[in-house]
């Protein structure tokens, strides 16, 4: 079960979880000579994105990823990737390699193969792994009652990457699968506002990761998970 940390505000839990995380990337470039880190999108983590990009490591031995990607050119404002190329890919964070899940194929479905090519780059397990949830229970891109989340969510598939289509949010998206999610030192699940901490409860009291797949993430013992929310 997750351990659930609350702030006083934003700034505060900012400067700890940036502090965290670059921690947690340079023990790893001691320990291992890497180091890899994958990222959400959505709105909740552009200054943590920000203050992160001011921390002092050897970026260029870090390897990023997100874990998941709507399915829009990169310079759309919808498009994960923009969000972090603006806010963290800057000044010496420009130096990690950023594996990006979007290509040019016209469908997320059509780009999978590609995708799954770009993400063997990616060192496993990661040193940390940064999830947000929606409203609907969704993290990274395992939407509620979406075609392909039994596949996403299968803890034996090999797959590092699946195709969704959100029956309860626009866009066609790409995103991990859980077993690449889990193969994590530690996951921060980043909540902003009441709204989001009263998605949390309902979702911790559950079981039914179909009806909210954060339930998989929260609600396992193979990888430690901090929720870090604050109003
Ligand atoms: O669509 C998405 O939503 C979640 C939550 O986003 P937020 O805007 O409420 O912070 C995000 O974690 C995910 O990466 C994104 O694609």
């Amino acid at each position: 079960m997750a351990n659930f940390v609350e702030f006083s505000g934003a700034a505060a839990l900012n400067q700890n979880l940036s502090g965290k995380i670059a921690d947690a990337l340079r023990q790893g470039i001691a320990d291992r000579g890497q180091a890899s880190l994958i990222i959400s999108g959505g709105r909740t983590p552009l200054e943590l994105f920000r203050q992160l990009a001011r921390q002092e490591l050897d970026w260029s031995r870090v390897v990023i990823t997100l874990a998941d990607e709507r399915w829009v050119a990169t310079d759309n404002g919808s498009s994960n990737e923009k969000l972090v190329r603006n806010s963290l890919l800057q000044g010496e964070v420009a130096k990690a390699t950023f594996i990006a899940l979007k290509n040019d194929a016209v469908t997320a479905a059509e780009g999978e193969i590609q995708a799954e090519k770009a993400l063997a780059a990616l060192v496993l397990p990661a040193d940390i792994t940064l999830l947000g949830m929606g409203d609907d229970g969704h993290t990274a891109s395992l939407f509620p009652g979406s075609a392909n989340l039994v596949q996403a969510l299968d803890l034996h598939s090999t797959r590092r990457c699946v195709a969704i289509t959100p029956l309860t949010a626009p866009l066609e998206r790409m995103t991990l699968t859980l077993p690449v999610l889990l193969d994590s030192r530690r996951i921060y699940v980043l909540l902003a506002g009441e709204a989001k901490r009263d998605v949390y409860e309902r979702a911790a009291k559950g079981t039914d990761q179909n009806e909210m797949p954060v339930r998989a993430v929260l609600n396992q013992q193979q990888t430690p998970v901090e929720v870090y929310w604050t109003a």
